[in-house]
């Protein structure tokens, strides 16, 4: 097995005093198809529609931004889908490991559209002539105060009728929290992840992805500038929204 194939998410098997916070490093860059699939309910469907909705609302000569791009998914659906002509997908990650990872898949990818990939920060990283963006469960993990500023950037940057896709796990009412935390456990357990795995993961999370309700979303959206937001899709505590300008 080459350094570069994924391997299987192994990181909470085992029992740790302090469970350290949560961080896209190395050893979770590695692991990180399976960590996804087995933890996201619905994702690759999200990635799936993230292309397809790539291929109806990007436009000739224009940026195509993967936010957040992890190991490029988005980046390559979007690559597969996009028809319009001119058109320039840009991933963008601050994880070296993760976009060192991306490079090697995206090589891989035989597709023609060109595709640049950036580790960079994407609070600071200037984006311009956008019609479609995605930024899938990522802004769930930047400081809650610098939302805002991201969402204003990104609507700022997106062409009349371009569209911002926002992916985010959620958080609801006391009552339907409970019912949606069992649910997402037992879909977790049905993947294969044990009690103590799913115990230590909740701990590394717990002070680094902060959700919001689906409210509080919509409301940013069209605070920074989305005409209209549609949900497009949620399976139990993690949904996509369609944002238009
Ligand atoms: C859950 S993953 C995203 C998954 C990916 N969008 C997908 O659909 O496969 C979150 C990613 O956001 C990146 N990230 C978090 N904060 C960031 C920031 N300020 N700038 C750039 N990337 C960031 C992390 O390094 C990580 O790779
Ligand atoms: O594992 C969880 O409970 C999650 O919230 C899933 C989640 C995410 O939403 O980004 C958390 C971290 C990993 O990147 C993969 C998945």
């Amino acid at each position: 097995m080459s350094d570069i194939d994924d391997q299987p998410d192994r990181i909470y098997q085992t029992p740790q005093d302090n469970v350290a916070d949560f961080t896209f490093d190395a050893a979770v860059a590695r692991v990180f198809p399976d960590m996804i699939k087995r933890s996201v309910p619905g994702y690759a469907e999200t990635v799936a529609m993230s292309g397809v909705i790539a291929g109806r609302y990007a436009q000739p000569g224009s940026n195509l931004y993967d936010l957040g791009c992890s190991l490029g998914a988005v980046t390559l659906a979007m690559r597969h889908a996009v028809t319009a002509a001119d058109c320039r997908i840009v991933g963008i990650d601050n994880s070296e490991s993760m976009i060192e990872r991306a490079r090697h898949y995206v090589a891989l990818d035989d597709a023609s559209v060109a595709v640049d990939l950036r580790c960079a920060d994407i609070l600071q990283e200037p984006l311009t002539h956008a019609s479609v963006t995605a930024l899938n469960f990522v802004l769930q993990f930047i400081d809650p105060q610098q939302r805002l500023q991201l969402l204003q950037n990104i609507a700022a940057a997106t062409l009349p009728g371009g569209v911002l896709i926002l992916s985010e796990k959620l958080q609801f009412d006391e009552q339907e929290q409970a019912i949606q935390t069992d649910l997402h456990h037992d879909f977790k357990r049905a993947n294969g992840y044990s009690d103590l795995e799913i115990a230590q993961k909740r701990s590394a999370i717990e002070n680094v992805l902060i959700p919001e309700s689906e409210g509080a979303h919509i409301e940013r959206l069209q605070q920074a500038g989305f005409s209209r937001v549609i949900r497009w899709y949620q399976c139990f505590n993690f949904a996509s929204f369609l944002a238009i300008k």
